[in-house]
């Protein structure tokens, strides 16, 4: 790695909207590197995940190291690919620390969107350098010099700065890494100083330990060197460093102004912070500033399916949690689920896809409940907190065709529909992005769900006054249709207080085996059922499947 001095390292992020071509860029720049080999087979391959490769999402930020020759220099180019959806975006702005530089991708035919302007600006206040890239130019509706205006408007960057290519078929990518090249300054760092190097993303492995991503600031990391992390004042030895090439590779040493990983022998999850300062043993320095917290959004309660389970979802989500630290963790109990926890999520999006990585990288098996978001009450005896509308902040022409509204929205119109209802509204066109304003007074009430008579305890959500009866009709709907019927009668309804707002009725079972049957079939009935009886819980004298909770959750997120 000594053969790449300062000057001829960049350290830069793709950014854009959600599906502009990211990845796809990325993966010709792994090919164009020699990073890869080109086959036809290259799709999306920083998305190494299951649930990105399964939603065709990237979630994760990615860093891969790549090594160009230009002009007889060879350089060192550490990509990151970033995800584009608005609950990731505290990916993006841990990534752009280690970075000079961004990518902004644009689709030539959508033009700027959203998370377009969300980007750019986070790369601004970081003082990043920001190429331009309109891609996709190759679709039959593209249209850059349109997009190239926009950005001329919207970013006051001039429209010959733009790049146009096709990362599908490759075409004037080349323009990009000579792009990278020239308008992308080297990092600003000290190599002859002692070690500083800033944890910017760590990953488990269950075999190897934590292992840290990180940018080193100032001085040289080796295997074998004493460190310190400047959080928990811990010393460790560094057993590897190395490159993400995009697979780890070891190197022996990192250089100030390189980014990889590093392996220290970390088997605590707390030990290993993101936005933690490691430096040389007896050779402390000043810690790099870290990141500002995540501040959540969506809040939900997470128990394992069998309580046997507890001590193994806590350290899967311990370990899951270090590599999102935007998810925050509280312990809870429920009187029907046991022990547990309270998670807060960025966005619903970002709760399940937690969930599924839970799911399919730690083997797990959880129960969610219904998500709420936090609410602040003033507890009164005679009235009831005021509601309040949607309220307009302004309105910004970005062309002729696009508007940008900024509304103060209650955050609980927003997490629950109004992405989805925006979406078909406009025919796919909106696009949309949200901040934390504060907390307004709304008309809220708390509603109960009731099982004969008996609160299921993780269904109760607080709704706004004029919503509550349908919210509650829709969940009794549902649980109506989740429920297995059982040797009684079952009245399942939603309250306010002692008001019965909504009613559904599940009838008698009647058992089939009454009218005879073959008996193997009837003993595999039965051994289901057993299984089946695993996964349920009694609310009063009622058996609950696990099941159902998460069916009523789906309910309440697409009402
Ligand atoms: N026609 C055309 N399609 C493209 C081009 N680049 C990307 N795509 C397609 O656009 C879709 C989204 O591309 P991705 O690279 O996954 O986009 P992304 O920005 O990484 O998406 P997220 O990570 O989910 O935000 C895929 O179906 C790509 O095949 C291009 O230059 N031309």
């Amino acid at each position: 790695m000594s053969r790449f001095p300062v000057e001829n390292i960049r350290n830069f992020s793709i950014v854009a909207h959600v599906d502009h071509g990211k990845s796809t860029l990325a993966d010709r720049l792994l090919e164009l590197t020699g990073t890869i080999d080109k086959t036809k087979n290259n799709k999306q391959v920083l998305d190494k995940l299951q649930v990105e490769r399964e939603r065709g999402i990237t979630v994760k930020a990615q860093t891969a190291s790549l090594f160009h020759n230009c002009e007889g220099k060879q350089y060192l180019l550490n990509l990151i690919d970033t995800p584009g959806h608005v609950d990731f975006s505290y990916e993006v702005s841990r990534s752009l620390s280690a970075c000079q530089g961004v990518l902004l991708v644009v689709d030539a035919n959508e033009g700027i969107q959203a998370q377009t302007v969300a980007n750019f600006f986070l790369a601004f206040e970081a003082q990043l350098s920001v190429i331009p890239v309109i891609n996709k130019i190759d679709l039959k509706n593209a249209d850059p010099e349109r997009v190239e205006n926009q950005i001329e408007k919207v970013f006051d960057i001039p429209s010959d700065e733009c790049i146009k290519i096709s990362a599908k078929l490759g075409t004037n990518v080349e323009s990009v890494l000579q792009a990278v090249i020239e308008r992308i300054p080297p990092p600003k760092v000290h190599r002859k100083n002692p070690l500083r190097a800033l944890v910017f993303d760590s990953t488990f492995d269950q075999y190897r330990g934590v292992i840290a991503n990180v940018a080193l600031f100032d001085g040289v990391v080796s295997k074998g060197d004493k460190i310190v992390s400047a959080h928990t004042q811990k010393t460790y030895e560094v057993s590897e460093v190395g490159v993400l090439n995009p697979n780890e590779q070891p190197t022996h040493k990192l250089y100030a102004g390189q980014v990889g990983y590093l392996i220290a022998g970390m088997k605590n999850v707390t030990e290993a912070q993101i936005g933690d300062t490691l430096y040389l043993h007896k050779q402390p320095v000043e810690p790099l500033p870290g990141f500002k917290s995540a501040k959540p959004m969506v809040f939900a309660g997470m128990y394992p399916v069998d309580q046997s389970e507890y001590n193994n979802l806590k350290s899967a989500i311990e370990k899951l949690t270090l590599n999102d630290s935007s998810v925050t963790v509280h312990r809870d109990s429920s009187l029907a689920l046991g022990a547990g926890w309270r998670l807060g999520f960025l966005g619903l999006l970002h709760m399940e896809v937690f969930n599924q990585r839970l799911e399919q990288e730690y083997n797990a098996s959880v129960i969610l409940t219904t998500p709420t978001v936090p609410y602040k009450a003033v507890l009164s005896s005679s009235k009831l907190i005021k509601a309040r509308r949607a309220v307009q902040k302004n309105m910004i022409f970005i062309d002729q065709n696009r508007v940008m509204l900024k509304y103060l929205f209650p955050l609980n119109e927003i997490v629950v529909d109004f992405y989805d209802s925006l979406k078909s509204l406009s025919s796919g066109y909106a696009s949309f992005d949200y901040e934390d304003a504060g907390y307004q007074t709304a008309e809220l009430v708390k509603m109960d769900i009731l099982l004969n008579g008996n609160t299921v305890e993780e269904l109760v959500t607080v709704v706004h006054k004029d919503k509550a009866h349908s919210i509650g009709k829709a969940i009794c709907e549902r649980l109506k249709d989740s429920l297995p019927r059982q040797l009684f009668e079952i009245a399942i309804q939603a309250a306010i207080g002692s008001k019965i707002i909504a009613r559904e009725t599940l009838p008698i079972f009647k058992n089939i085996f009454q009218y005879g049957g073959d008996i193997t079939r009837k003993m595999k009935l039965l051994k289901r059922q057993a299984e089946g009886k695993k996964k349920l819980r009694k609310i009063g004298n009622v058996e609950v499947p696990k099941d159902a909770f998460i069916k009523v959750l789906k309910t309440q997120s697409s009402k």
